[in-house]
């Protein structure tokens, strides 16, 4: 394929908002592609995957280009693609051979540059989690596929593998998680097909999060950071459209967003209401189950997510932790006695998850833990959530 200018300078504008100005990947490359009707599939595939591998692989690129220009870690990337780098998209001192030449040496560099992550980032996981860091931040940097939720409210796995082949889609069930698909490698959902609310693209990691919060139809469920409802509209299939769910967030949007997406599901157990002073005495001891899907670093969805590492810091990790903290004292509180739990999160640093846990626990000893789930790009192969299920007295 031969380089267009207009496709490697979109590329390299969309770069320089992720790098220079920390905006979010996936939503700065949604708003190019609306803006520019005319590209084909093929340009499109071309922008995201230069863009998505130059964002995983940034530090890895630089030293291979021996630069950090946009410029450069293009060049690099689309090199190791081998695709040919065109002669007007050249800087002082580039050359390609050096460029192959130096892929050789990378290996030899620090695990923080061949593996592409600040080293802050290496040396504070790598300090939490020990030796099992360096095959999860392998593992983080691989590419990962489509999973999909079927909505059982309308259809079952085996129909839904029909429906998605009639419309051209092939997909396979997931061993161990009873809702999930999997498209193949390099394939993504339709648009159109994503919107008739037959099913949802969810991670299979994430899709172990609602079924530990053993729910029964009838129930009152409070999903208290719901945001765009992922794991809302799991809870409501799971209840099989029957009882409450109340999906809190402090986002307007976002529950805008889910009220959008249960009404496509074909639910009507959730009504929404945006985080206010007396949400937590309006509720307080109402519910029999409870989610805190917490704000978190998102660690474990750098393979989907690899803007994220180079916008978190270490004081935004703290900032993150002590949310988790005021969360965890707060929400419980909406549970009525005997009621149970779920803490999780989408990180793979013990700091956000089980030593969420302890702290909660040595603050108010009467929490017991039931069960802990966890998933991981190096483990399971779906991404990293962690998930506790606790009792209250
Ligand atoms: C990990 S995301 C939730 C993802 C969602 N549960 C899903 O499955 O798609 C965390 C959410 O917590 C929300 N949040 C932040 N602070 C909050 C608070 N004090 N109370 C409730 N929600 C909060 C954020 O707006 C964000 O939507």
């Amino acid at each position: 394929m031969r380089i267009h200018r207009t496709l490697a300078e979109g590329c390299a504008g969309i770069l320089r908002e992720v790098f220079d100005q920390g905006r979010v990947l996936d939503r700065i490359l949604e708003q190019v592609f609306r803006a520019n009707p005319k590209w084909g599939k093929r340009d499109r595939g071309f922008i995201a995957e230069t863009v998505f591998e130059v964002t995983r692989w940034r530090r890895a690129l630089a030293f291979v280009a021996g630069s950090e220009t946009l410029q450069a870690l293009c060049a690099a990337q689309w090199n190791r693609a081998g695709l040919e780098v065109p002669e007007w998209w050249v800087w002082e001192g580039y050359r390609i051979p050096e460029m192959t030449a130096r892929e050789e040496l990378l290996g030899s560099e620090p695990r923080a540059i061949h593996e592409s992550i600040p080293d802050w980032l290496d040396q504070r996981a790598s300090e939490e989690l020990g030796e099992e860091w360096d095959p999860q931040l392998t593992a983080l940097n691989r590419r990962a596929p489509v999973f999909l939720r079927v909505n059982r409210l309308r259809l079952t796995p085996t129909e839904a593998i029909g429906w998605l082949l009639e419309n051209g889609v092939e997909s396979a069930l997931v061993h161990g998680v009873p809702d999930a698909l999997v498209l193949p490698d390099g394939r993504s959902l339709p648009k159109g097909l994503a919107g008739e609310g037959l099913v949802e693209i969810q991670d299979a990691g994430s899709q172990t999060i609602a079924p530990l919060l053993d729910v029964e139809p009838g129930m009152r469920v409070v999903d208290a950071c719901a945001g765009a409802g992922g794991k809302t509209l799991h809870l409501a299939a799971l209840m099989q459209g029957r009882g409450e769910i109340v999906a809190m967030d402090v986002s307007a949007a976002k529950l805008s967003e889910l009220r959008r997406r249960a009404a496509r599901a074909g639910t009507r157990i959730i009504r929404t209401e945006t985080w206010r002073e007396d949400t937590l005495k309006r509720y307080a001891g109402w519910a029999d189950r409870v989610l805190i899907d917490a704000p978190c670093s998102g660690l474990g969805t750098l393979r989907r997510q690899p803007d994220l590492k180079w916008r978190l810091s270490e004081g935004a990790l703290e900032k993150t932790r002590r949310l988790q903290r005021r969360l965890l004292d707060h929400y419980p509180g909406l549970l009525r006695p005997g009621g149970k739990f779920v803490y999780a999160t989408c990180s793979v640093l013990p700091s956000e998850n089980e030593g969420q846990i302890e702290l909660l626990r040595e603050r108010d000893g009467r929490f017991a833990v039931e069960e802990i789930r966890k998933t991981s790009p190096a483990g399971s192969g779906w991404d990293g959530f962690f998930a506790a299920r606790l009792a209250v007295p």
